[in-house]
């Protein structure tokens, strides 16, 4: 007996009965976490449950060998189905304790026209809070942060670290001076590769379009391709489009694939940054603060300035060390028009309204000269838990 050959099209169409069989179980899945993030309000318990993860995870891993899967893929696909149920579950706890910014609609402002890297930050960050959105380019960091301000749009979002080039300090410069106050962080992988418009190989490319954090990030590779002309444009999508124009052979820009595609340009060159792992965390400003349940992590980040003498940061920094207060990012500006003193930004994970943090903010308001929250938001940032296979 001859064994059945399917043909090509017969074995795909199953390959894809089971990708949306997958799809459909997701979205269950998904649903069910909504059920337990309700049953978490009622007994007061946190989203996040390390044990359940670790006791889940070991038993899938158990189960995907016994069906030939490998552990490193178990894990990996099940790291990110749960990093998507604890951000599904914090967007919802979110809007019960926020019902004022239930909005169905958002206006949401960034650097950069389709395809930035703040339009696909935007995108991605309120794709888990189930909102439509209106969203409007500007060409400077001020302008979003204007267009929040004015009321004409209700969020701004703006890069604020890279893995790198480190800070942004335009964007912490302009949180200096605004009423606004961070309401969320998003950190989105930075994908940069060199863009073209037609047939052309990299010896041909004598001229680069990007943003100046970009020709950073990838100063490297840059440096290998000799002596090259390194243009500025106000955002990478400008870059693109303007790689697009031209249409020349010696002309490429910096930039993500998937964007380049919206400008018909094709990547000829992939992983062109300095750090192979180029993330850059983006922050959510809006008019009013929000309030974050005490169930899921999150951030507190305030601005201070310290007395111009000996020592006065150190006792600040003691003060978080004294009550246990974990500190995941300490900054600081000059201030301008008074040389020689500085601005100290600060990022704590702590709840603004935890009792730890009150009393951390009256001990720093004494040692202080200024102290500002800029404001609290929940941490997007869903640390995988380690199995040992
Ligand atoms: O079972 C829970 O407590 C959940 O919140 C669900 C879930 C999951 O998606 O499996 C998500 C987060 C927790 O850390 C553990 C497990």
């Amino acid at each position: 007996m001859t064994e059945q050959q399917y043909s090509l099209d017969d074995i795909r169409k199953n390959v894809s009965r089971i990708d949306n069989e997958l799809l459909q179980l997701l979205a269950e899945r998904r649903q069910l976490s909504l059920e337990v993030a309700k049953s978490k309000i009622e007994t007061a318990k946190p989203v996040r449950d390390l044990t359940r993860e670790q006791a889940l995870l070991l038993r899938l891993v158990d189960a995907g060998n016994a069906l030939q899967l490998d552990p490193q893929y178990v894990t990996q696909i099940f790291h990110t189905i749960i990093e998507d149920s604890v951000l599904y579950q914090q967007a919802y706890l979110q809007k019960l304790t926020n019902p004022e910014s239930l909005q169905p609609v958002a206006r949401v402002s960034f650097l950069g026209s389709q395809g930035s890297y703040s339009h696909l930050a935007s995108r991605n960050y309120f794709s888990k809070k189930q909102t439509k959105l209106v969203e409007m380019s500007c060409s400077t960091f001020r302008d979003v942060i204007n267009t929040v301000e004015t009321g004409n749009a209700d969020y701004g979002v703006l890069p604020i670290e890279n893995t790198s080039s480190g800070s942004i300090n335009e964007v912490y410069d302009l949180l200096q001076h605004t009423s606004l106050s961070i309401v969320g962080e998003i950190t989105q992988p930075i994908e940069h590769c060199l863009l073209v418009a037609t047939d052309t190989n990299l010896d041909q490319i004598t001229t680069l379009y990007s943003h100046p954090q970009p020709h950073q990030q990838c100063s490297e590779y840059l440096h290998t391709m000799g002596n090259i002309n390194q243009e500025y444009c106000s955002s990478t999508a400008e870059a693109m489009q303007k790689v697009a124009e031209l249409q020349r052979a010696d002309v490429a820009a910096i930039g993500n694939a998937s964007s380049g595609e919206i400008y018909g340009l094709t990547a000829v060159k992939s992983g062109i940054a300095n750090q192979q792992e180029n993330f850059t965390r983006f922050i959510v400003v809006a008019r009013k603060p929000v309030e974050v349940t005490s169930l899921i992590p999150a951030k507190t980040t305030l601005i201070m300035s310290t007395a111009q003498k000996a020592g006065s940061l150190v006792e600040c920094l003691v003060v978080l060390r004294n009550l246990n207060i974990n500190m995941t990012k300490l900054e600081s500006r000059p201030v301008i028009g008074n040389p020689w003193e500085e601005m100290f930004y600060l990022d704590v994970e702590q709840n603004l309204k935890s009792e730890v943090m009150q009393g951390a903010l009256e001990e720093l308001t004494r040692l202080t000269r200024f102290i500002k929250v800029l404001g609290c938001y929940p941490s997007e940032n869903v640390k995988p838990v380690d199995i040992e296979f």
